[in-house]
């Protein structure tokens, strides 16, 4: 079967909200005095906005073929993963055959691997993979699970990211993920209030309900050993993010440390499958949790579930919405996945990546049924202020 040729490439940034979900307005829980590595400086630590978390936006990436059917895809990026799509990246997909999937991506790692390899060349990267895949996905009428497999299990089960396990339990979901408010600068009295908010937690949920810690690389590995240690008597689940994604040594000790029984992830901050041999040959930790629109794109997960898989960890992809699910429904080593709750004060299910999507589907009671619709079964929402700032 012949498909039409790319016809075109386009990237915008969009402001607000969306796949850059950490540009949220005030009072939102996703910025209240959450642990960082920037935490050690006291004017940074009550907003990650203050240091520049948002600072980027978002990005979109549109791929055109000739006879109009338009792929997209958002992720992070903003005006510099725009400049690397259009006038970098744009030449290897326009002219070309949309199946060309692997050499392609191949083709965009390789010819920014002297400046890339990991961060923002790799958002952009992913974000035109995924916008290849959302093509190919209309121009076959199949949704992206089905181009990678099928399903192997008829719905997506949930654990929540956000403030209020308490609120996730009651709407179904399987866990709670709570972001670690006090890092080590802020001593044994930082400690005790993260302990505390654990016990809280704890109380309101019940022995059984999964409760979990995110750093967001804000630790050292004497902090979180010994954080994972006091969490242990409350039966913290898993331990994310504790390190610095650059300290593999400081990973593989964590999790030689970590009390029996507790699961040590990381790699929402990782990219593509030499980053994640590392992690994986290391034994760094038990869960994986690539993000697709960061790590290089479903072409790059699906070598990297592929490594986890062989050795036997779990990969549940960090957040990224119809993404990453179109991903974790195809996978044995992805029983469930991660939902940000993105309500300001996490007490609704609210979609993720809103206002930028049209259709974005949402758990209710803690699962979702994907829908067969072509692509990854959601539109762009054009009104939300596209700018285009490298128009060729
Ligand atoms: C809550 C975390 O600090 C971060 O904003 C999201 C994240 O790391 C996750 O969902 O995982
Ligand atoms: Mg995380």
């Amino acid at each position: 079967m012949a498909f039409p040729r790319i016809r075109a490439v386009r990237a915008y940034v969009v402001r607000g909200g969306g796949a850059d979900y950490h540009d949220q307005g005030d009072g939102h829980w996703i910025d209240d005095h959450i642990a960082t590595p920037m935490s050690r400086y006291p004017e940074y630590r009550q907003s990650r906005q203050s240091f520049g978390i948002n600072v980027l936006g978002t990005l979109v990436v549109e791929i055109e073929a000739a006879d109009g059917t338009i792929g997209f895809a958002v992720t992070t990026g903003g005006e510099p993963a725009a400049y690397i799509v259009e006038k970098h990246l744009a030449r290897f997909l326009e002219g070309r055959d949309p199946t060309e999937v692997e050499k392609i991506w191949d083709q965009m790692y390789f010819s920014t691997q002297y400046y890339g390899r990991k961060g923002l060349v790799v958002n952009a990267i992913s974000g035109v993979d995924l916008a290849l895949y959302d093509l190919l996905g209309k121009l076959r009428q199949e949704p992206v699970y089905a181009l990678l497999g099928g399903k192997v299990r008829d719905e997506l089960t949930f654990y929540a990211t956000g403030a209020r396990p308490d609120l996730a339990k009651q709407m179904g979901f399987i866990g709670g993920k709570m972001p670690l408010h006090h890092g080590p600068a802020e001593g044994e009295e930082g400690l005790r209030k993260n302990l505390d908010e654990l016990a809280t937690m704890r109380e309101r949920c019940g022995d059984d309900f999964w409760l979990m810690f995110d750093c967001w690389m804000s630790l050292d590995l004497n902090y979180a050993t010994k954080l994972a240690h006091k969490a242990h008597e409350y039966g913290l689940k898993w331990i994310e993010e504790a390190l610095s994604p650059d300290d593999y040594w400081g990973y593989r000790d964590l999790k030689k440390n970590a009390p029996t029984g507790m699961l040590v992830t990381t790699g929402e901050h990782e990219a593509t499958r030499w980053g994640f041999r590392m992690l994986l040959e290391m034994e760094c930790c038990d869960i994986i949790q690539p993000d697709v629109g960061w790590c290089g794109g479903v072409t790059e997960l699906i070598k990297i579930a592929n490594l986890a898989d062989s050795k036997g960890v779990l990969m549940i992809p960090h957040g990224s919405s119809v993404y990453s699910y179109h991903f974790v429904i195809t996978r044995h080593n992805s029983p469930f996945a991660e939902f940000l709750m993105m309500a300001p004060k996490a007490d609704e299910v609210a979609p993720m990546f809103h206002p930028q999507l049209i259709g974005e589907p949402v758990p209710v009671n803690g699962k979702l049924k994907l829908s067969d619709s072509p692509g990854f079964g959601v539109e762009l929402n054009r009104e939300v202020g596209l700018h285009r700032p490298y128009a060729r």
